[in-house]
């Protein structure tokens, strides 16, 4: 099984991503947190790895970096219980959900969707894939993320607003989940713009790190 979810990038259908689920990021914003998570979708086809750029959209000004922790399903599923969420987890993945932030506030501004700001090619850098038992812990482990050698995130999935089960289950009840798709659980706060020529560093503990440039 872990063989194959290894090459989740080309078996899963779809990247489903929570926002907001943090509550510094949330408290920073000035926000009251969701009473359910909020759900949007980023295609595959923005996935890169090290030794991939990630490449600023045309047109945009204000690329952000946010760092969060992966979910890779193991097999299909829907209406799973919170209880049961465990045995649909194949594993992780340290994941950035780049942005393109005047983009997404013009489409937050006038009611329109998010895809674009958050789908385009490359907005979805990925680590190799994280086996389950690597993160014994995944509801208290850190995630941080420098640029240019400077922390500008670095806090623990354990200030999520929704767990990762409850982020799972509560997906499964509209959404059918398929092997290999991957859920994005959401940035913690300190998310910030980078700029052509700049590189980010993430990690996810001392478990694994990746580092990505930005270029127009
Ligand atoms: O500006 C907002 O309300 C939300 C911004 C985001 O990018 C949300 C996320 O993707 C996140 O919280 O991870
Ligand atoms: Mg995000």
């Amino acid at each position: 099984m872990t063989e194959r979810l290894k090459q989740f990038k080309e078996i899963g259908k779809k990247i489903v991503a929570v926002c907001r689920n943090y509550k510094g990021l949330t408290a920073a914003q000035g926000i009251p947190n969701p009473k359910t998570p909020s759900l949007f979708a980023k295609p595959t086809t923005a996935y890169i790895t090290e030794g991939q750029s990630i490449r600023i959209p045309e047109g945009c000004n204000l690329l952000y970096h946010e760092v969060e922790l992966g979910v890779v399903i193991k097999q299909k599923c829907s209406n799973v219980a919170v209880s049961d969420v465990d045995e649909y987890i194949g594993g992780f993945v340290l994941a950035l959900d780049m942005t393109a932030k005047d983009f997404h506030n013009e489409a937050k501004a006038n009611s329109r969707p998010w895809f674009l700001s958050k789908g385009f090619d490359t907005s979805c850098p990925v680590s190799d894939f994280i086996e389950k038992e690597k993160v014994p812990n995944y509801r208290d482990v850190r995630l941080w993320l420098k640029v240019d050698g400077a922390m500008k995130q670095d806090d623990s999935t354990a200030d999520m607003i929704f767990s990762v089960p409850e982020v799972i289950s509560y997906i499964s009840k509209y959404i059918t989940l398929e092997e290999g798709d991957v859920v994005l659980t959401g940035t913690p706060d300190g998310q910030g713009p980078v700029t052509d020529g700049q590189i980010m560093e993430a990690g996810l503990a001392d478990i694994v790190s990746m580092k990505f440039s930005v270029t127009k």
